[in-house]
């Protein structure tokens, strides 16, 4: 289908509230996963890029006009900024789609969550007023203590593509929040949306250098970022090598990060599911949302056996009706994955898993109907064994794979059986064994009775490999603030005679 009449805006890098040619000149490709086309191109920042967007963060800190904001006039930009996306919302959710191949409709929705969020995040900016300062109470009368919350400081935002807008929101909202100067580096892989942002910022008047926006390669771009002596933070969603190099290099200057990586996460149905057809759906949801290229992705079926084979027969006839088209094809439901790298990784994931000794029991390969883009088919694979490729690892794509048991004990043994520990589910009608669940899961997310329903409230993170620290809800904010304990002397009259006064010598 031939992308709608709709222009790829030319940006340069976004910092000090304005566009500036990065310092090498160089772009990369935007390359649209559903048709292999390159559509347009963004700058390539480097490290002489990383460092004047710090310094210019670095100096917003310092003028009043974001340095000295309240939580309220802060709150006043990030509802001007919302506003602004909701406007733009048809555009910005194509420009997501033909960046990111996810189907229009997903990411119309991830527009309106990008829109929540900011509004969420202005509410939580104007509360802060009330908290930036809190007693402490001691129990002595000689002294008084009290707590401010402050700005952290110069914030490092590294962010994947799978969500390119809302990921980048996740961050960006709380971080402005606060009242940080940040520096945002998204994914080279689908970095439209983040640099309108850029422009939206540039409209609303957000005071040059609170958020600055660099485009680029992780080697390039990322990494100095993180490695720049002038940021004090880094908060990074993305894979877990990415997260290791991260937080080595984050370590040498003893810089806080907060992770947020992947995961292998299990979803559990019982025998005594409300309806079969009901948790089909929410199995089938919980994998291949977002073409299965989710962190959260519950792509582990733990399935009990007495209901194995009608349970399996349900979700191969679920999965036969799931549409996969260009994404911008009205119901499409899987689109491609977002590279060709990514393309050859899930294949790969797939044929390595049949040279183990598993079965395809649905999909394995690119749909015959699409000779172009990276379109892998819905793929659900059986006769897995604990110790296999698939089993034990991420694949980021559209693949399920399945394992029955037969009792709690083995579900749950079952369910933790990964490095991995972001999120779980479980499928039951009985409220008592899915609270013993949620117990017994060895995650940061518990779904019961559903896969994947993200809300903005809620904190969001995982344990385990999966990275550490809470993204959304109030959480969020205290990543980027800094508890400074005041302690006065109440009794600046009265000696303090530790050591004998010489006057009484
Ligand atoms: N837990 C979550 O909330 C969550 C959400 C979305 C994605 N993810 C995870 O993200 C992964 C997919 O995203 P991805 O492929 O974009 O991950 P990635 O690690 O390849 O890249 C993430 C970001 O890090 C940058 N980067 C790469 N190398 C860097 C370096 N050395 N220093 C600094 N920055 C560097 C990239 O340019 C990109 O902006 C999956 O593993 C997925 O599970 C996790
Ligand atoms: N629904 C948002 C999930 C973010 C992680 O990939
Ligand atoms: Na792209």
């Amino acid at each position: 289908m031939a992308i709608p009449n709709i222009r790829i805006p030319t940006r340069q890098l976004f910092i000090d509230g304005d566009w500036r040619e990065p310092v090498k000149k160089n772009r990369l490709p935007i390359i649209n996963p559903a048709t292999e086309e390159t559509i347009g191109d963004i700058p390539a920042a480097t490290a002489e890029d990383v460092d004047i967007a710090v310094k210019a963060a670095r100096r917003a800190l310092r003028r009043d006009d974001w340095g000295s904001t309240t939580g309220a006039q802060r709150a006043k930009y990030l509802r001007a900024i919302a506003a602004k996306v909701q406007e733009r919302r048809p555009e910005l959710a194509t420009l997501e789609t033909i960046d990111n191949g996810k189907p229009w409709f997903e990411a119309a929705s991830d527009i309106d969550d990008v829109v929540a969020c900011f509004e969420y995040y202005a509410d939580l900016a104007e509360a802060l007023d009330s908290k930036k300062k809190t007693e402490v109470k001691l129990h002595l009368d000689s002294f008084k203590s009290h707590v401010l919350r402050e700005p952290l400081g110069v914030v490092g935002l590294i962010t994947p593509w799978n969500y390119p807008l809302l990921m980048t929101t996740w961050k960006v909202a709380p971080a402005l929040a606060a009242g940080c100067a940040a520096v945002l580096k998204p994914s080279e892989l689908a970095s439209i949306t983040s640099l309108e942002l850029g422009e939206i910022c540039r409209e609303v008047g957000l005071p040059p250098g609170a958020l600055n926006i660099l485009t680029g390669l992780g080697h390039e771009a990322g990494s100095p970022l993180v490695s720049h002596p002038d940021v004090d933070k880094i908060a990074f969603t993305g894979s877990g090598p990415t997260g290791v190099k991260i937080m080595t290099a984050a370590a040498q200057l003893v810089k806080p990060v907060t992770l947020e990586l992947g995961g292998k996460s299990p979803i559990v149905v019982f025998d005594d599911v409300h309806d079969l057809d009901i948790a089909a759906e929410w199995t089938l949801f919980g994998c291949f949302w977002t073409n299965g290229q989710i962190c959260s992705a519950t792509s582990r079926l733990i399935l009990q056996d007495t209901i194995a084979p009608k349970f399996l027969d349900r979700l191969l006839e679920w999965t036969k009706n799931i549409k996969i088209s260009d994404p911008l094809e009205e119901d499409c439901k899987l689109g491609p994955v977002i590279s060709r790298g990514q393309y050859e990784k899930v294949l790969k994931f797939i044929s390595t898993a049949k040279s183990e000794g598993a079965t395809i029991l649905y999909g394995g390969d690119r749909p015959q109907h699409l000779k172009k883009g990276y379109y892998v088919q819905p793929t659900i694979i059986t006769d897995v064994d604990k110790s296999m490729e698939i089993w034990k690892e991420e694949v980021f794509g559209p693949v399920l794979c399945v394992k029955t048991f037969k009792t709690e004990e083995e579900a749950i043994e079952l369910a933790n059986d990964t490095k991995y520990g972001l999120a779980s589910a479980i499928m039951s009608k009985d409220l008592e064994r899915c609270e013993r669940f949620t117990k017994a899961f060895q995650s940061g997310i518990v779904w019961i009775n559903c896969s994947q329903p993200c809300f903005w409230q809620p904190p969001w993170g995982g344990k385990k490999r999966s990275g550490f620290g809470r993204e959304l809800g109030e959480w969020s904010l205290e990543n980027y603030l800094n508890i400074k304990q005041v302690t006065q002397y109440a009794t600046p009259d009265e000696p303090w005679a530790f050591y004998k006064s010489p006057s009484k010598l």
